[in-house]
């Protein structure tokens, strides 16, 4: 059966979810959606009325289209051009105040999410791009949640997907006859208390956690063969013991086991000293074991241009580098960098190039 390259649908559908509405959500996902409105078509997850009100106020030659999410099962999704940007609504449940949070507007928000999966499932939507929205909101509403990037896994059925952020390399970190590249930081663990961590760093999560960097690097990514350098968990990677046992007990194997199937895995590195150019020069991606032991190195670099992606999902998921801003949010509509989710939406649309295009398919 012959392969090539799949051109990319004209205007490709995505779905946006707009994330917490008192944030900055709102605003940047239109602002990017109306930018983009010719390349894609950015479906808006969220209240039509309260994003018609926002659009209005950004500006008045934006135009938004209300659609019921009945009517679009119903009737699949119409085909609108660019003049317009189209709403799935989705009915918040509470009056908004940008900048103060209402917890009966959680389950909303969460509404969006099952909106969206449910999309891309039913082939409405190449692609779910996600608003930051505020975690504590939905524990508030009565619903235990820790982040988009394990309720997409759980409602998906997915029993492990790896959390990494990416953004462009910093100049000084390429060798001058080098192509610009991106720095990747992926989590061994996400949303977890700090002292909860060391029990969730297993040989066998660590074995399904590096299978699915391999994996989606090569296909969503389009990286033949990725070179993944792995943190430590310890101050030193542990100091030969003196400082931890993981490094010695859990993480060498992990490694061991991941380059016996053929995974470019080194490691593990002292996560302190591994961020500089030597080591990433090489690297396509890097993992950390934390949270706060990845992401501050990558957001320190990238901040306002790096993404979110979810790895490991049946599904292609993008977001923001960044949070709700409720403190910009309250400031008036103007103040937020759509740099973020401009780039987000990039990300999505070419992770979903790099699906299309392994798929097999024959010419007729
Ligand atoms: N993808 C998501 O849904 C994410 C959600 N969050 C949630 O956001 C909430 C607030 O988190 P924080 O730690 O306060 O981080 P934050 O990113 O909301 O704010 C940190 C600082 O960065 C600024 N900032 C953030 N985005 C900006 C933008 N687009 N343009 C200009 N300045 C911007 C804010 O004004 C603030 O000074 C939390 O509930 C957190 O869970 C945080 C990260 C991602
Ligand atoms: N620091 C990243 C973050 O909190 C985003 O989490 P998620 O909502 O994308 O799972």
């Amino acid at each position: 059966m012959p392969s090539t390259t799949q051109p990319r649908r004209s205007r490709p559908a995505i779905a946006v979810t707009v994330g917490e509405p008192a944030g900055i959500g709102p605003e940047i996902s239109l602002r990017a959606a109306w930018a983009r409105r010719h390349e894609v078509n950015c479906v808006l997850l969220g209240d039509a009325a309260f994003l018609s009100m926002t659009a209005a106020a950004i500006d008045p030659a934006i135009r938004v289209s209300a659609l019921s999410l009945m009517a679009v099962r119903n009737g699949g999704l119409p085909h609108f051009g660019p003049e317009r940007i189209s709403v799935i609504d989705v009915p918040l449940g509470a009056h908004v105040v940008p900048g103060t949070l209402d917890k009966d507007n959680g389950r909303a928000v969460l509404a969006t999410l099952d909106a969206a999966i449910e999309g891309v499932q039913a082939g409405w939507f190449e692609a779910v791009v996600t608003a930051p929205l505020q975690k504590s909101t939905i524990n508030d509403a009565g619903v235990a949640f820790s982040g988009h990037t394990e309720y997409f896994a759980e409602h998906t059925g997915t029993d492990q997907v790896v959390m990494m952020l990416a953004g462009p390399m910093p100049a000084a970190f390429n060798a001058a006859d080098e192509p610009a590249r991106q720095f990747r930081v992926a989590l061994a663990t996400t949303h977890l208390a700090l002292k909860d961590v060391p029990a969730a760093v297993s040989q066998e999560g660590l074995a399904r956690i590096l299978d699915i960097i391999d994996h989606d690097l090569k296909t969503k990514f389009g990286i033949a063969a990725p070179r993944i350098l792995v943190c430590g968990l310890n101050p030193h990677a542990g100091e030969g013991g003196y400082l931890g046992r993981e490094e010695i007990d859990t993480i060498t194997p992990a490694l061991d086991a991941a380059r016996a199937r053929g995974i470019d895995a080194l490691g593990p590195y002292p996560a302190d000293t591994l961020f500089q150019p030597k080591y990433l020069r090489g690297a396509d991606c890097v993992l950390a074991m934390y949270h706060d032991q990845g992401l501050p190195v990558l957001k320190f670099a990238t901040f306002g241009h790096g993404i979110n992606i979810t790895l490991g999902l049946p599904l292609i998921r993008t977001s923001v580098d960044h949070g709700t801003a409720l403190d910009l949010a309250a400031r008036g509509l103007g103040h937020a960098d759509c740099g973020s989710m401009d780039a987000a939406i990039t990300a999505a649309l070419g992770m979903a190039d790099a699906v299309r295009n392994a798929r097999p398919h024959t010419s007729t």
